[in-house]
């Protein structure tokens, strides 16, 4: 019979090993159950347990009131760094719980040489084995699905420079991160919820670097921040209207080239600022009462540049720089933390632009998410650890639960003035047409009727078509007298013929008179050119006196002497020689008729004293009596 004693333990000294390691792992199995019911640990659940774990923390959150979301992934182990042959500080306990210790080894179960370190419980964490959807479906599409229905979330990134900041946020081509991830789940939820109404997606990505605010797609002046009723908003940064992933693909890579990043020490491709892309998501759907209701959800997803030590990066003026504006911008987002969960009244936001983007997100209503980023290697100890308290203080911060972005519109005025307008002119429309429709019954009617009326062959008498007045004729009646209209032609015919005949006299009356004129100017100047010659003759006997006084008189006596003749004859006068303008007879006058015409001794028989009554009344006047004024009493004394 086989004794258990202490030799033969010693002599099989890996047995007793492994005893031991037992004994261990009971031990440690045990101190976790005595932390747990003391209140300071989770359960230790296995890995299918995980998404359990996680309903129960969004439980846990909806009974103590909204707060920030914290998750903490854990990124592999460099090449670098495993070549420098760094160990792993950090051990994930399950889903929910992280501890990490300086000199944490796989053996070293009962802590013994550990220094500093420490438990951590938070939402969720990643191993360095975790995918990039398991973070995003974990951490982030809740938010996503809360935006859609008008509420505001924001995931923000934290670490330390070569954490995975940028890992989990953008990713690669192969593994796309949650900024990529999101985008896609956004608009597959719009695309399959297109039916119950609108959506519109904008899009903007903003960079704060060096404590200036860029637009990282269509980069230019820097931005100023300022606060309006949405928020905080980047006044003049492009929104982009967005239709598609693709499209969204296309402007993220856009905006990160235009992103700012060197490589230093830490990391080949460190980000530099930090990057916000926002998505305003827009929905109108109108209710059963016909009000349209518009949703606005905002998600804001950042990543941020990573805090360092000086040591860490370049020494260089300008990476130092960068490095302390990042790590102001950081430990103002730190104070802004503590103020927050020591509840003070005043939290310094408008200490960095940063903390400015993010006010909404911390202490506004608003979803929100933080991501710690950390490494496991031991040369990070120190950025790990200040990683992972902040974290634990975000965890603390309680924000206000956020309400739908819901707005009920009103059907605009302008919509039921429309509506009315239209309704009146389709009844307008309606009368028209039933109008129209008796209008042309009654003309075809009224045509019938007249092709039976003329081709009756005794003419109706002129008291049947006046008894029937046309207002009298009813389109369904039947016809038993003629109608009025029929018979109105052929008068009003008759009628125009008369008038047509009036016009027709008048005109050749006109003619006539035309005509007469014609040739009363050719006689006229005809027994103008007689004068003339019997003048001439005369001056030629009288010497140049009298041809002198005979020229002046010519035109006068030649006038006087056609009128009396005219009128004598009893012919027609022209109307226009009666209805001569005062100024056309002015400018007729001569000098010489003025001077005549305003002599004393000239007296017209009606009143006016015009040169043409004078002669009138002497028809047998020579010129050479109108040589001097009184001349014309003394008649026919200078023929003798
Ligand atoms: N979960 C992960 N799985 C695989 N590789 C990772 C993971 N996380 C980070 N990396 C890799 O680690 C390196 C540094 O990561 P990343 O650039 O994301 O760091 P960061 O925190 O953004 O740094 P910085 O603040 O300097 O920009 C990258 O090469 C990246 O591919």
């Amino acid at each position: 019979m086989t004794v258990s004693t202490r030799s033969n333990s010693k002599s099989n000294p890996n047995r007793q090993q492994q005893g031991l390691k037992e004994k261990l792992k009971a031990l440690t199995l045990l101190y976790e159950q005595q932390k747990f019911q003391n209140g300071s640990f989770k359960p230790h659940q296995q890995q299918e347990n995980h998404r359990e774990n996680l309903k129960s923390n969004a439980v846990a959150r909806d009974k103590n009131g909204n707060r920030i979301m914290v998750f903490v992934r854990v990124r592999p182990l460099a090449k670098k760094e495993k070549e420098a042959g760094s160990r792993c500080c950090v051990k994930i306990v399950n889903s929910s719980h992280i501890y990490m210790t300086e000199f944490a080894t796989p053996n070293d179960y009962l802590r013994l040489k550990r220094v500093r370190g420490g438990h951590f419980t938070f939402d969720a964490c990643f191993s360095d084995s975790a995918t990039q959807h398991q973070v995003y479906s974990t951490s982030t599409s809740e938010l996503v699905e809360a935006v859609m229905q008008g509420k505001n979330g924001t995931v923000f990134c934290y670490g330390a420079t070569g954490a995975g900041k940028t890992y989990t946020m953008l990713g690669t081509v192969e593994n796309p991160g949650v900024m990529v991830l999101a985008i896609k789940d956004l608009f597959s939820k719009i695309r399959t919820r297109s039916y119950d109404g609108n959506h519109v997606v904008h899009l903007s990505y903003l960079e704060v670097y060096n404590e200036t605010v860029r637009d990282l797609i269509s980069p230019g002046r820097p931005l100023v921040l300022r606060e309006d009723k949405q928020g905080i908003v980047a006044a003049g940064l492009t929104q982009y209207r967005a239709y598609s992933t693709d499209e969204v693909m296309a402007l993220l890579q856009q905006g990160n080239r235009n992103r700012t990043t060197e490589p230093t020490r830490a990391n080949e491709t460190s980000s530099r600022s930090h990057a916000v892309l926002q998505v305003v998501v827009e929905y109108r759907v109108r209710d059963a009462a016909m009000n349209i209701i518009h949703k606005v959800g905002k998600l804001s997803l950042i990543d941020l540049a990573g805090s360092e030590r000086a040591l860490a990066t370049d020494q260089r003026t300008l990476r130092s720089l960068e490095g302390a504006n990042i790590n102001r911008s950081l430990l103002a987002l730190s104070s802004c933390i503590n103020a927050l969960v020591e509840g003070k009244k005043h939290i310094p936001y408008r200490n960095s632009k940063l903390t400015q983007l993010l006010k909404d997100s911390l202490g506004g209503t608003c979803n929100t998410v933080m991501i710690a980023n950390i490494s496991p290697s031991i040369l990070s100890f120190g950025e790990t650890q200040n990683t992972l308290h902040w974290a634990d203080r975000a965890k603390e911060i309680r924000t206000k639960a956020p309400d739908a972005n819901e707005d009920l519109l009103p059907v605009p005025k302008t919509e039921t003035d429309q509506a009315q307008l239209i309704l009146e002119l389709q009844n307008e429309n309606r009368q028209l047409r039933i109008q129209l429709a008796r209008q042309k019954q009654m003309l075809l009617k009224l045509k019938a009727q007249s092709l039976a009326a003329y081709s009756s062959p005794t003419p109706p008498s002129a008291s049947s078509f006046l008894s029937t007045p046309p207002t009298s004729i009813q389109p369904n009646e039947k016809q038993r007298t003629r109608p009025s209209v029929t018979y109105l032609t052929p008068k009003t015919e008759k009628k125009g013929e008369e008038i047509a005949f009036t016009v027709g006299t008048l005109y050749q009356k006109v003619k006539a008179l035309e005509s007469e004129i014609v040739r009363m100017k050719k006689d006229h100047s005809l027994m103008i050119k007689q004068k003339d010659d019997v003048i001439r003759e005369l001056s030629q006997k009288s010497g140049k006196k009298v041809t002198a006084a005979a020229e002046m008189g010519n035109r006068v006596v030649t006038r006087s002497s056609i009128r009396p003749k005219v009128e004598n004859t009893g012919e027609l006068r022209s109307p226009s020689h009666r209805f001569h303008s005062p100024l056309q007879m002015a400018k007729k006058r001569s000098f010489w008729d003025i001077t005549a015409a305003n002599s004393p001794s000239v007296t017209a028989l009606n009143g006016r004293k015009t040169r043409s009554h004078i002669i009138t009344s002497e028809p047998t006047a020579h010129p050479s009596m109108l040589l001097k004024p009184g001349f014309a009493k003394e008649k026919g004394n200078i023929w003798k």
